[in-house]
């Protein structure tokens, strides 16, 4: 174990080492100076690569039949002379019989072991024999390493389940399939373990995936920080974490109320948005210029051929306009030709009859006797490249386009939409007048969360697809996104490789999707790789069973999941609204009193934090409200007032499930009785 320790030590300080040496050396160039500071970067990155995998750096072993054995860890780590794995890393093919070995199928191997250990040292072995041999002196077959990693306290931030992925969720995550893969189960089974190993195996298994980079999404920052870890204990710093609010780059801290949001999450706003922005692409009429003394005139035929070939040439609206701006050119030069021509075949026709002589043939031959040339052509060419270049810098071109094709900004279109009633109307014609009247905004409001989609789809309506996309995306709580919402994740993986979880049972207030059909249907079709996870690790069976009723009226079609773990029957308290606040301070001092060191939660509705946190709460327990819920866990959790929570937002009865579902061992309900 030291060795390997050692080793790992070894290859960062080399690391490190060759890092100081880049920075150090001499750049005779710009170019060398960016290739100096490229290799730096990667070095650092490698450097966090390793620096992730120290802890828990070994965590299993397995022995074959023949008396060979792999050690299996985080990283892989190689002798430097001869290549040979001292370390195999879990997502190597050699691995999988780790996680997929069995008794039935035991793939060859005599013994699985775990191995937790600490600051170098070896805490604990569990084995587990898988060819029917009798345990020898060396085997030490005792409780199970999941059991172990279950029990162990919560400390606020998820950990890796590198050691304990089980055979479905392994499955899963090592997945050939690189399209779509969605996971469903219920709370607690391991969707978000899923999730994340996933992506940790796609950047070690996909190499062009890995190239193009992999995001992860998240409901929130509260989730984020939540999982934050995991993938750099897996020596992956390389992933991007973020949220849909963030992924559009624009900062909003305002939310709509739920009835709002859910409507700008309707893919019917991406159409209008696109309806309203082809009127602003010369939607008709002619175009005039004027060059010097001439007015050139294109008729609304020509205008509507150049946009569709604008539109047709270069996706985004401003890119675009560049096009239709050098084809209105093209036009104008073609006009400008045709009406030379015309003029000056009139003159020759007038000089013909009147003197009977044929202009074109006389002035061609006696050029050509001048020139001793080939024949340059009609008298009446135009200098086009010189004419052409001047109109694309003309003031008064530029004028005359903007008015067919103004150049606009994501803001404005979405502008355009939202504050004008008759566009809502024509561009939303199946919404109701109600309806719209919540989509209706002023000017000058601020913008907010569920504008962030539509911004985003603004943005690429008007300048083009996004210019950071991703090889994979993993998205968690899957359930909650908008078709909006939807559109704007899509967008930014090209590839169509995505890992994608949740539940629908958990959906929130403004998820417009029932099922993944109806949410992947527009991107996909039906092509994704459906999964469900059938055990939670999370929540006992006696909180299950409390749910039961909750879950059958909320999700009727979803099977009950079971629990691997069992504990205390959930309590309900009750309390009178004034007595409330210490009701809950009260179980949360019992609660410390008997479980020390315990992470405890409070869950309450969203309208509740202020006050119990300013009442001291937040010096017991983490207050979370039932909004943000979602995704996270404690060991002990308090749900504060269900009934507030089950009519505070559209979807209470859901928040409630899961509020009722984020303990691992204990539950506690407080209802408020009128006193
Ligand atoms: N194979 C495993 N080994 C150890 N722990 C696991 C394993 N699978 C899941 N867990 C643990 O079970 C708990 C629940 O897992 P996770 O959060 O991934 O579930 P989820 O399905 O995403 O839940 P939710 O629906 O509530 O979001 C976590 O503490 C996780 O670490």
């Amino acid at each position: 174990m030291s060795a390997l320790h050692d080793l790992l030590a070894e290859r960062i300080s080399a690391a490190r080492a060759h890092r100081a040496n880049v920075l150090e050396s001499p750049a005779e160039s710009a170019g060398e100076a960016y290739e100096r500071e490229n290799a730096a970067e990667r070095l650092s990155r490698e450097i966090s690569r390793l620096e992730g995998a120290e802890k828990g750096l070994v965590f299993g072993r397995i022995d074959r039949t023949d008396g060979t054995a792999l050690r299996i860890g985080r990283i892989g780590l190689h002798t430097e002379e001869d290549d040979l794995p001292l370390l195999v890393d879990w997502r190597a093919h050699a691995a999988r019989p780790f996680y997929e070995a069995t008794p039935v199928h035991p793939m060859d191997l005599r013994r699985r072991r775990h191995l937790r250990v600490e600051e170098r040292t070896v805490v604990s072995v569990s084995d587990e024999l898988l060819d029917g041999t009798a345990p020898t002196g060396e085997d030490v077959v005792g409780d199970g390493p999941l059991a172990e990693a279950l029990s162990a306290r919560r400390t606020g931030r998820m950990h890796a389940a590198v050691a304990t992925l089980q055979a479905e969720q392994d499955a899963i995550v090592r997945s050939a399939h690189r399209g779509v893969t969605v996971v469903q189960g219920g709370p607690g089974t391991g969707k978000t373990v899923v999730a994340l190993h996933r992506a940790a195996y796609v950047l070690y298994a996909f190499p062009r995936a890995a190239q193009e980079g992999v995001l992860v999404v998240g409901p929130n920052a509260r989730f984020l920080d939540y999982i934050s870890q995991v993938l750099p204990s897996l020596g992956e710093n390389e992933v991007d974490l973020t949220t849909c609010r963030e992924l559009a780059g624009v900062p909003t801290d305002t939310a709509d109320p739920y009835g709002t949001a859910r409507l700008k999450g309707g893919a019917g706003l991406a159409d209008a948005l696109a309806a309203l922005l082809r009127r602003h692409q010369a939607p008709a009429g002619d175009f005039a210029v004027r060059v010097g003394r001439q007015l050139v005139r294109l008729s609304d035929v020509e205008v509507a051929a150049a946009r569709d070939a604008a539109v047709a040439a270069v996706p985004g609206h401003n890119p675009a306009r560049q096009v239709f701006t050098e084809l209105l050119v093209d036009a104008v030069t073609a006009a400008m030709r045709r009406d030379m021509g015309d003029v000056l075949e009139q003159i020759d026709a007038d000089a013909a009859r009147m003197t009977g002589l044929d202009l074109d043939r006389f002035t061609g031959a006696d050029r050509r006797r001048a020139e001793g040339a080939a024949d340059p052509g009609p008298a009446h060419e135009l200098d086009v490249d010189a004419v052409r270049a001047d109109l694309l810098d003309d003031a008064g071109v530029d004028r005359a386009v903007e008015a067919l094709w103004p150049r606009l900004a994501p803001g404005d279109l979405v502008k355009a939409l939202l504050t004008d009633a008759d566009a809502l109307a024509v561009c939303l014609p199946l919404l109701t007048a109600q309806e719209r009247s919540l989509l209706l905004r002023g000017a000058d409001a601020p913008w907010t969360d569920a504008d962030v989609p539509l911004l985003d789809e603004a943005a690429s309506l008007v300048d083009g697809p996004p210019r950071r996309t991703y090889g994979h995306v993993v998205v968690d709580e899957a359930q909650e996104l908008t078709a909006m919402q939807w559109r704007m994740i899509v967008r930014r993986c090209p590839a169509r490789g995505m890992t994608l979880v949740g539940d629908f049972a958990q959906s929130g207030p403004a998820a417009t999707a029932r099922d993944w059909k109806e949410a992947l249907g527009p991107h996909v079709g039906p092509r994704f790789d459906l999964h469900d996870l059938t055990v939670s690790y999370r929540t006992t069976q006696q909180i299950l069973e409390g749910v039961r009723d909750l879950l059958a009226r909320i999700a009727p079609d979803q099977k009950p999941t079971r629990s691997l773990r069992s504990g205390d029957r959930p309590r309900t308290l009750t309390a009178s609204p004034d007595g409330l606040v210490a009701a809950v301070v009260r179980e949360l001092r019992a609660q410390s009193a008997a479980h020390p060191g315990e992470l405890l939660g409070v869950i309450c509705a969203d309208t509740a934090v202020g006050e119990l946190t300013a009442r001291g709460v937040a010096r017991h327990a983490r207050v979370v409200p039932a909004s943000e819920a979602r995704g996270l866990e404690f060991d002990g959790v308090v749900v504060v007032d269900p009934e507030e929570i089950r009519t505070a937002r559209p979807c209470g009865e859901r928040d409630l499930y899961v509020a009722l579902t984020r303990a691992t061992k204990r539950l506690c309900t407080v209802t408020v009785e009128p006193a």
